[in-house]
């Protein structure tokens, strides 16, 4: 069992999405911190990119303003060592195929593996196509997590049940990130469609925004992912008191 799929044998999976820079270093630092402390199991931190397609206003907005710190893969590899110096928890990159081709894919997962991260999503990459990837992120100990939608076709979820280590990512739209106030209806079929082919856990993300709705979703499901919302209380509040209110109300909420 990988670091990241024992998180699920105990509770509910509570993932906090970041993303890495914005608004800058030291608060990306604090969050993180914020995140293990208030009940997060697991932390998705973002490589800003100049082309996130998979993103929704709060993401694209935040990758720019990264982009134009100047944060790059090797500063965001760089930041999630020193965070492993200082959190437990496991740690996941999300981030778009490009800019790790450009750095060199067994360099990027030796590097990774080297700064203590545990994990990569790669949501432009199709698991038909990444077995260059696969093949050196074996040998540094990083799980590949693939994502399904609800547009997913049996082959699809066939291959991803097949592949995906750790968990399964499930966006709950076809769509884009970004918080929304409802939980769509046909999610728990979607849900259950799947589990019937996986024996990884699954998560799901896109759109959730408040407790309640991460609830709901984790009676069907095993972890629930969250990133704009977070986002955005980091902007509202840069001493960070509402990210930690928040993440402290969610583990309230999935463990009640
Ligand atoms: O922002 P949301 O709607 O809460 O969704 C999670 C999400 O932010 C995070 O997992 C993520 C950020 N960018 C992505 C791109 C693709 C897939 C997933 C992501």
């Amino acid at each position: 069992m990988s670091r990241i799929s024992s998180k699920f044998a105990s509770r509910k999976v509570l993932i906090g999405y970041l993303t890495v820079g914005y608004p800058d270093i030291g608060t990306t630092v604090r969050a993180a911190k914020t995140l293990e402390k208030a009940g997060c199991d697991i932390i998705e931190l973002g490589i800003p990119f100049s082309d996130p397609i998979g993103d929704g206003p709060v993401i694209q907005a935040a990758s720019h303003h990264a982009l134009q710190n100047g944060i790059t893969p090797a500063a965001c590899i760089e930041i999630a060592s020193q965070l492993r110096r200082e959190i437990n928890i496991p740690l996941v990159f999300m981030g778009y195929y490009n800019p790790i081709l450009n750095y060199g894919i067994q360099r990027f997962c030796r590097d990774c593996q080297d700064a203590g991260v545990n994990g990569l999503i790669i949501p432009d990459l199709p698991p038909e196509e990444s077995g260059d990837l696969a093949e050196a992120a074996v040998p540094c100990s990083l799980d590949l997590i693939y994502l399904l939608a609800p547009t997913s076709t049996a082959d699809r979820i066939s291959v991803v049940t097949e592949k995906s280590e750790g968990f399964i990512y499930l966006t709950s739209v076809a769509g884009i990130t970004g918080a929304r106030d409802t939980v769509p209806d046909y999610l728990p079929e979607f849900i259950a469609r799947v589990r019937t082919q996986a024996k990884q856990p699954i998560a799901v993300g896109f759109g959730i925004s408040s407790p309640d709705q991460a609830k709901a979703i984790a009676n069907c499901a095993d972890g629930v992912i969250i990133g704009s919302k977070l986002l955005q209380l980091v902007e509202r509040d840069p001493l960070l008191d509402q990210l930690n209110e928040f993440i402290s109300s969610v583990r309230k909420a999935l463990d009640g």
